[in-house]
Parts: C-alpha cells; structure tokens; sequence
C-alpha cells in the first residue's frame, strides 16, 4: 500500500498561516485522531488539534476524498499557526503514527501516476510555482488549463487517421492504389508537419519565456558596459573603475522589462591580451554574445573605433556612450560606418545617465514583439522542443517514402505518434518522470 505523505504547502518559515498536506489511504484517520471528527469534504471545518491530551494548536481542517482530490487520494490540509513549534510537534505526531515526509515533487507525481493531470500539466505546475514575470503566469496557467495537452491530443488524433488511412492503402496492390485517398494522406502530413513546425518555432519563444530572454553586454573595455549594466539594474553590482579590463567574469543578473523576465550579461571589454585571466574573461564573453537573444554593443564614443572592431550584426543595439566627450560629428561618423547593418543606435551618457529611459523602453518594446506568441500555449522546455522535432523528423522522413513503401510510412507516422505519447508522459520510463518531478519544490 502506497505510503502517506505530508509536507509543508506554502513557503518555508514562519508565516501568520502555514498550510500542511497530506496524502494517502491514512489521511483521513490521521484528521480524525487529531481533531476528534472527520469534517464534510470540500468544506473548512475549524477545531483543536490534539494528540494524547495534549492541544497542538487551533487550526482549519479541509478533506478532499480521492479521487475528487489533487493527488487522486484521499487528501487533508491543515492551516495552522506558521511556528516553527507547531510544524515541529505536527511532523513529530506525523512520523508517530507512520506517515513520512514527501519528496520533492511527490504530490504532483501521485497525482500523474492517478491520471488527474498529464506529464504537459504537472510541469505547467512547476513552472506557475515558479513564475516570476506576468508572462510565466499566463503561459504556465495556459498549460495547466491543459493548452498544450488539447494541442498534443489533436495532432496524435491526426496521426492516429492518417495511419488508418495508410493501413487501408496497404492492402491494396500498388497500381490499385485509390489515388484520391493517398493524395488526401499526404496532403494531410504536410498539413500537420507545417502546423508542427509553427509550434517548434514558437517553443523558441516559450522557452524564452520561460527560462528568460538573454540579453549580453558586449564591447571593448572601458566603453561603459557595467555602467549600463548597473544603469539598466539601477544596482551597483558590476564594479565601474577607470581602469580598462575591470570586469573579468561575466556577471549575470535578472531583470524584469514589462511582463517579461529577462537575463542580463555584463562581460569582459574585448581585446587583444596576454593575460591568461582576462583573456579567459574574453572567452566567456564571446561565448555568452553567441547565445544571447540579444547583443547591446557599447562604444565610448569619445574614441576612434579600431579597426577590427566592431562585430556587429543585424539586429543588434548599439550604444554610443560618453556622448559627454565626443562631438555630434565623430557619432555621426560612427554611425555612417555602420549604416548598412540594421542597428538600433542610442547615445548615453552613463555618469548621468542620460539616454538609460530610452534603450529601456526599447527594450521592453523588442520583448514584446519578440515574444508575442501567435498560438497559444507555446511548448517551454527543451524536452518539448526536442521531441517535436524528433516527431517533425519522422514525418519527413514518412513523406520521402510516400507510397512507394507504405508498410514504412506507417512505421514513421506510429514513431511520431509514440512521441507525442512520451509528451503527456504515457511511455516515458521511470527515469525521465523522476528528473521532472524531482525538480519541483516539496509540497508539490
Ligand atoms: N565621461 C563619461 N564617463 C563614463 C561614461 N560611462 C562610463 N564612464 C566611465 O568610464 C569608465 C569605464 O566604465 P565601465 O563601466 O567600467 O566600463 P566597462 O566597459 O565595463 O570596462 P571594462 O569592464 O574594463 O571592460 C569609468 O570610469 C566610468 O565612470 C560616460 O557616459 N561619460
Ligand atoms: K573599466
Ligand atoms: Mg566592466
């Protein structure tokens, strides 16, 4: 018999109120030796909590009966006084009576393993726990309604027709084939494979949603990047001296633009170096350039850009800072040089801050259009993205083959329908459910 589990529901510490679940086939005798009576499902019933003549505390007691409950079982919560105290005593008694403590995560597993949610709305209730930008709220609550399994099921169901189809098709001799059928077939895979593509294009965005938009600093030394760093964070954070080559480690930092999170790099002033540290520093910082959704270039643009410099793309910000040192012209110069690549310039003055208002609000404006989703919910983590792929790839292939092989074609589009089958968790082995679940909070 499985286990009864509690654990502490709301956050860590003390608080005026903390919530304690439990769960299992001993809930409810564990409510009723506590508060003397079993209180009607569903409703808050408020009494003494006492254990062997000794009154633990005052507290409202909730019963949910499986499987009308989050885990599927039989469930009770207790709002207590948050003490460090009563949680002690309360787990004490607990032990006693032979419940144990929840792992991480366990809650919501009980409650997959019960069919009250699938694999897609068990992460949807890690990422909610987890939410910080008004945008992670919505995409997380979108999946916990059961957005993407609705869109999984759907695509599974058009996989499942199209097989009937080909499974049909394959018992006729290939010159008999009823052209009419097989076209509507192929049709209906290309049909699928483009709205799966969409959805794998927009899992980018999910996940930037979803882990944050990555902005990096990037630029030669002393051009002012950890001075917009800290502008744009209004921290102190990064270290700003006169000293070119001060920061040597990227430092990173969230930030939060309008409803988005977003993550932002301050990096080593590139150039040429024989230090072993700085040059390593260097590294880092390229590195963190080719990953970024987003590249903010600073130059002081009191000085003549070098040469080699800079390696702007399309698409990038531009900052030319120091505008208190330089003329009108030398920036104008800058900017006719880069005049060909599509670039959003600002000019700042970052001891006074002068221009920060501006690369804030377009920043706000780029992550908004960036991150628009056009179907929703967007698929957020990588285990989504991959596996669409992975079914996009089997649909390619199925469509190469055609009716040449269709015993081959069907084994293609049953391929991609396992796939989708591991997405609500149906046929993922132990090992992947427990790195999902494993990395909830406890109480979940
Ligand atoms: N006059 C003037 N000085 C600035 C401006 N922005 C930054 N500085 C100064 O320029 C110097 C370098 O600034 P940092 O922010 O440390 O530059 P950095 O690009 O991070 O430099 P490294 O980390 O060494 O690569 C500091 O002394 C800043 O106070 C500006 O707009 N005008
Ligand atoms: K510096
Ligand atoms: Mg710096």
């Amino acid at each position: 018999m499985k286990h009864t589990i509690f654990a502490l529901a709301s956050a860590q510490g003390r608080a005026g109120v903390s919530v304690i679940r439990i769960s299992g086939p001993h809930a409810f005798e564990v409510v009723t030796a506590l508060l003397g009576r079993l209180p009607k499902p569903r409703f808050a019933s408020y009494g003494e909590l006492t254990w062997q003549g000794d009154l633990i505390d005052k507290a409202l007691v909730m019963v949910f009966k499986g499987p009308h409950s989050f885990t599927g079982e039989d469930c009770a919560e207790f709002h207590v006084h948050g003490s460090r105290a009563v949680m002690d005593r309360l787990y004490h008694i607990f032990n006693e009576m032979g419940l144990r403590h929840a792992e991480a995560g366990e809650f919501s597993r009980r409650a997959f393993e019960n069919n009250k949610l699938d694999l897609t709305q068990a992460e949807a209730i890690a990422d909610l726990v987890d939410a910080e930008s008004e945008a992670q709220r919505r995409q997380a609550l979108t999946q916990l309604d059961g957005g993407l399994k609705v869109q999984y099921r759907t695509w599974h169901g058009d996989l499942l027709k199209i097989l009937a189809h080909i499974e049909a098709l394959i018992d006729f001799p290939d010159e008999d084939i009823p052209q009419a059928l097989a076209d509507q077939v192929i049709g209906d895979i290309i049909r699928l494979k483009s709205e799966l593509g969409q959805a794998i294009t927009e899992s980018k965005k999910g996940r930037q949603i979803r882990e944050g938009f990555r902005i990096a600093i990037l630029g030669q030394p002393n051009a002012g990047k950890s001075s917009l760093f800290n502008a744009l964070l209004q921290t102190d954070a990064a270290i700003v001296t006169p000293i070119a080559g001060t920061t040597r480690d990227v430092i990173e930092a969230p930030i939060h633009i309008g409803a988005y999170s977003a993550l932002i790099y301050d990096t080593a002033g590139l150039r040429e170096t024989d230090d072993l540290v700085e040059s390593e520093g260097i590294r880092r910082a390229r590195v963190r350039g080719e990953q970024a959704d987003l590249r903010i270039w600073v130059v002081d643009s009191s000085q003549a850009l070098s040469s080699d410099w800079p390696q702007v793309q399309a698409g990038d910000y531009l900052i030319l800072n120091k505008v208190d040192q330089s003329s009108a012209d030398v920036r104008d110069a800058i900017k006719r040089k880069l005049s060909d690549l599509s670039l959003k310039i600002f000019e700042t003055d970052l001891t006074t801050e002068q221009g920060v208002s501006n690369v804030r609000s377009a920043l706000q404006n780029h992550l908004e259009q960036a991150l628009s989703l056009s179907t929703f919910p967007a698929a957020t983590r990588a285990r989504h993205f991959e596996r669409l792929r992975d079914i996009d790839l089997s649909l390619e292939r199925a469509l190469g083959i055609g009716f040449n092989v269709p015993e081959l074609m069907a084994e293609d589009i049953r391929q991609a329908m396992s796939g989708f089958d591991a997405l609500y968790g149906r046929t993922d082995v132990e090992q992947v459910l427990d790195h999902i679940f494993s990395s909830f909070c406890i109480g979940k």
